[in-house]
């Protein structure tokens, strides 16, 4: 890493999320001293189905812990939770100190929605961020989360999205 601009964040224990709190420990302190700025982990799906909600709320305290003041996002996979449960584990992660909820891995199970970026702005408020991410490939898709209460995007269409609002922009 070089260049006080630069911004590297690193996805950790990717992408089930299904280890010993020790080893996201671990990596999470590997990303930071790599110069990480950001850390990204996935929430333990299992241990959270299993109605283990001490268990989530301790691994990711202890990950925002390791990351040392930088910023840690919890990836939900929320194509797998029921409303409630997206409830909760936004709640969890804004109480465990995470500074973002995310949508998903992009492994499997779907992406983004407008109704699950809803549930996730409701239930955290202004405090934290949301990220919306999986499938937002063009500028309706992009401006549709923003609208549903998004304040970052993950995307693999960068380019299609900057087009589609110049198109937007060029109609006016
Ligand atoms: O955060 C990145 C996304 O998961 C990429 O997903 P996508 O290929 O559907 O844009």
């Amino acid at each position: 890493m070089d260049g006080a601009n630069s911004l590297a964040i690193l996805v950790i224990v990717f992408p089930l999320g299904a280890t010993f709190t020790e080893v996201k420990v671990l990596e999470a302190r590997a990303a930071i001293a790599s110069g990480a700025c950001e850390v990204d982990m996935v929430m333990n799906i299992g241990a959270f189905k299993s109605g283990d909600e001490l268990f989530i709320a301790e691994d990711i305290v202890s990950v925002v812990n390791a990351a040392s003041g930088s910023l840690v996002k919890v990836i939900l996979e929320i194509l797998i939770l029921s409303k409630n449960e997206t409830g909760r584990a936004c709640l969890l992660s804004l109480e465990s100190g995470a500074a973002f909820v995310k949508i998903c891995t992009g492994f499997g199970y779907g992406g983004a929605s407008v109704e699950a970026v809803k549930i996730m702005r409701r239930t955290v408020g202004f405090d934290i961020g949301v990220k919306a991410n999986g499938g937002v490939l063009n500028y309706k898709d992009a401006l549709a989360m923003i609208e549903a209460g998004a304040n970052r995007l993950g995307t693999s269409a960068p380019v299609a999205i900057i087009s589609g609002q110049m198109g937007e922009e060029c109609q006016k």
